[in-house]
């Protein structure tokens, strides 16, 4: 019986394409303007101070701050940190209209279905729970937030180490096995599955979708079996 479902963004709801080729570069085209304009604010200077010494850089010393999280993001790296200033910068994207957040055709079918039949759903992102609310806030699909119970993100840990999945599914208050998590990366699922949780490998791209022991293999929501 599942009773929640958990689902990873990129690459599973929505498009990688969308995250890298949109929202990644308007995060690192705005950084410097927005670390200029908005330093001394609380939510600012909080994540700055981690930036600063989690890279050993002079907290005073804006630019340097500002080339350490410019390779972060041209390195895809997954810090919250990094991932709470990107939300406030992707912020002024979405409510200027720059641009909307992507969600796959059969991703919005099933999630609406599931939420109408009573299932509690979650998101699990690295992108951070602020991040994620505007992505759904201000999605293709319509403002879709109504859709999701909760939110978590590497506050959580992250999301390859299993340890993330049982404090999830303790804030979830559910057994772990009532409880699917779907992601499009076999270590998180791997991660998930070590947890207790039933998983979904969701592998959009494939032309041949992988086998796996210990997951349901699909290439797109539809294929996805929730046994209730
Ligand atoms: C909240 S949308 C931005 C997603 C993001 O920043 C990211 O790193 C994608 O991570 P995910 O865990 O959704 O694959
Ligand atoms: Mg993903």
């Amino acid at each position: 019986m599942i009773k929640a479902i958990v689902t990873d963004i990129e690459g599973t709801t929505s498009s990688i394409q969308f995250v890298h080729q949109v929202l990644f570069p308007y995060a690192a085209q705005n950084l410097a303007d927005f670390m200029r304009q908005q330093r001394g604010e609380d939510a600012v200077e909080v994540a700055l101070r981690d930036v600063a010494t989690d890279a050993k850089i002079d907290i005073a010393d804006t630019e340097a701050l500002i080339a350490q999280l410019l390779d972060w993001i041209a390195e895809d790296k997954k810090i919250t940190t990094l991932k709470s200033l990107q939300g406030m910068i992707w912020e002024y994207g979405y409510r200027n209209g720059d641009f909307q957040a992507h969600i796959y055709p059969d991703a919005l079918e099933k999630l609406i279905a599931w939420h109408k039949q009573g299932m509690e759903l979650y998101v699990y992102s690295s992108g951070s729970i602020h991040a994620q609310k505007l992505f759904f806030g201000f999605n293709e699909g319509g403002d879709l937030r109504y859709l999701f119970k909760n939110y978590f993100d590497t506050t959580s840990g992250a999301k390859r180490d299993w340890e993330s999945y049982r404090r999830i599914q303790q804030q979830i208050n559910l057994p772990a096995s009532e409880i699917l998590f779907l992601s499009d990366i076999v270590e998180e699922v791997n991660a998930a599955a070590e947890a207790g949780m039933q998983t979904a490998w969701v592998q959009r791209e494939s032309e041949n979708v992988a086998t796996h022991p210990q997951h349901q293999c699909v290439s797109n929501f539809a294929d996805i079996q929730v046994p209730q």
